[in-house]
């Protein structure tokens, strides 16, 4: 299976080529600007046409510097480690995980605006830094909100699309099949076929990412409620910002979860260019195939158990798991599972032939601050739930046994090894359905991509 790994960002081509700081001074680009437009559109009309010359400039001045050696280990892991693209939303660190345009996860909380005093980010600052490099203030962040909701309206066709499906379909082939069917509104296919120019393509782009990533919570939830709840759909709430309308029309509306809701979109939204998802979107647009022919592919790629439905994965084993819980404690008369319990259960799933799911990764070789953030939500929301507590414990007994075989280059849980526990926690139980959440967070960082690499 073919992991395609990036270059990530240009201050990682900054890094690799160390010493020729010219080359650092050309790239840095669109993050120390100064710019206070209320609307992401305004903005990202001053910078894109900078950005766009900045690239031509790199291109032309260092076009022939060599980034490294290439081996056979790398072909035949699918390029893995290989610095094969630009990807300048975030990059990926193998030591400290994620950095959205150079801020970690921490530096995000402290920094975006949140919904609430003291909240998690919220999903719409997350897409503003992603595309601007810049951090938006909180008016910014509300009227972008503003603009998500009035770009929401999905057309009917989408939902009857969905219907021609039986319900046992899977929630992501429903979720892709609804977002190829909006992908009729193109408005970036109009625009080629009308003639537009080439240095213009990002602007019927951008309009087709905004509306894809305001429509997909209602495609989404729609599949969740179908399969779900009887098909009784939610209506969008017009006083509701982005990860808050998406969980109250899934049908959650506990505060926590609404905040939840947002942490959970932002961390997922973007992890470099080479994970299998974001490189599958890459590759797909760079033809100019518009931004939903590239973000249902992408959702095909994050359908597999190794990527995104390791979350899916996990959370069928730690429900199998609860239901030990629930025999234990009605033999016992406590939850608490003992180390050798997990241990055996842990061997047992390994001795079978299969992976520990929400374990390793392609790149990071710690603990995936994704993971450890979703594990802060936890202690300070739901110390004392008792699947939580298991999944803490599956962290102190799951690294020990995976460096035991010698083999795995990371024996740390990833991010897939915690959203479950929260989800089920806010009573969104359903784990079928997890990936759903994931995809629709990645079209927070995809679609700034796309629209930059044109
Ligand atoms: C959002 C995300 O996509 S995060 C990742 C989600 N996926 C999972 O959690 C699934 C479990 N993890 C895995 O399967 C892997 O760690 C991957 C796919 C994420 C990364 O794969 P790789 O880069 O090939 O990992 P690595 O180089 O460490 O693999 C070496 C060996 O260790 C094994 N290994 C790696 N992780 C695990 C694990 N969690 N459990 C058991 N074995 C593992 C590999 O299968 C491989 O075995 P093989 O040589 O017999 O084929
Ligand atoms: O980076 C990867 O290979 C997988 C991953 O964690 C992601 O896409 O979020």
């Amino acid at each position: 299976m073919a992991f395609f790994r990036s270059i990530a960002a240009l201050s990682k081509l900054r890094s690799r080529v160390g010493q020729q700081s010219n080359i650092a001074n050309s790239v840095r680009l669109l993050q120390t600007q100064t710019t206070s437009n209320l609307d992401l559109y305004s903005e990202l009309k001053e910078l894109i046409p900078e950005y766009q010359e900045r690239v031509k400039k790199v291109k032309k001045d260092y076009g022939t510097v060599q980034l490294g050696n290439t081996t056979v280990d790398m072909v035949i892991g699918g390029m893995r480690g290989m610095t094969a693209l630009l990807w300048l939303g975030s990059s990926v660190d193998p030591d400290e995980g994620i950095r959205f345009r150079g801020m970690t996860i921490p530096d995000c909380q402290k920094k975006l605006p949140a919904a609430i005093p003291g909240g998690e980010p919220m999903p719409e600052a997350i897409l503003w830094l992603l595309l601007t490099g810049k951090i938006p203030s909180k008016q910014q962040v509300d009227s972008l909100s503003q603009e998500l909701r009035s770009r929401a309206t999905v057309p009917d066709y989408a939902f009857k699309t969905i219907d021609a499906l039986p319900v046992s379909a899977h929630p992501m082939t429903q979720f892709a099949t609804g977002v190829m069917a909006l992908q009729t509104q193109s408005e970036f296919q109009k625009a080629y076929e009308s003639g537009i120019s080439k240095s213009r393509y990002w602007e019927p782009t951008y309009e087709d990412c905004m509306n894809l990533i305001a429509r997909v919570p209602a495609v989404a939830a729609y599949v969740y409620r179908r399969i779900y709840k009887d098909g009784k759909i939610i209506p969008l709430d017009d006083s509701l910002d982005y990860g808050a309308n998406y969980s109250h029309m899934l049908g959650f509306d506990d505060p926590k979860m609404l905040d939840f809701m947002r942490l959970y979109i932002t961390i997922h939204s973007d992890h470099e260019g080479g994970n299998v998802s974001s490189h599958t979107a890459h590759l797909v647009a760079s033809p100019l195939s518009d931004p939903y022919l590239a973000f249902a592919a992408a959702l095909n790629g994050l359908a597999g158990p190794l990527h995104g439905l390791a979350n899916q994965v996990i959370n069928v084993g730690t429900l199998e798991v609860l239901r030990w819980i629930r025999s234990i404690v009605a033999e016992f008369g406590t939850p608490h599972i003992s180390t050798d319990q997990l241990k055996d259960y842990v061997y047992k799933t390994l001795n079978s032939g299969q992976v520990i799911p929400g374990y390793g990764h392609g790149v990071l070789r710690k603990t995936d601050p994704r993971y450890t953030c979703q594990r802060e939500f936890a202690l300070k929301h739901l110390p004392d739930d008792p699947l939580f507590l298991l999944v803490s414990k599956l962290k102190e007994v799951v690294p020990p046994i995976l460096t035991e075989l010698g083999k795995v280059k990371n024996p740390w849980p990833n991010v897939d090894a915690h959203s479950g526990v929260l989800l089920n926690y806010f009573g969104l139980t359903e784990e079928n359905y997890f990936t759903v959440l994931f995809g629709v967070s990645r079209s927070f960082g995809i679609a700034p991509q796309v629209c930059l690499a044109l």
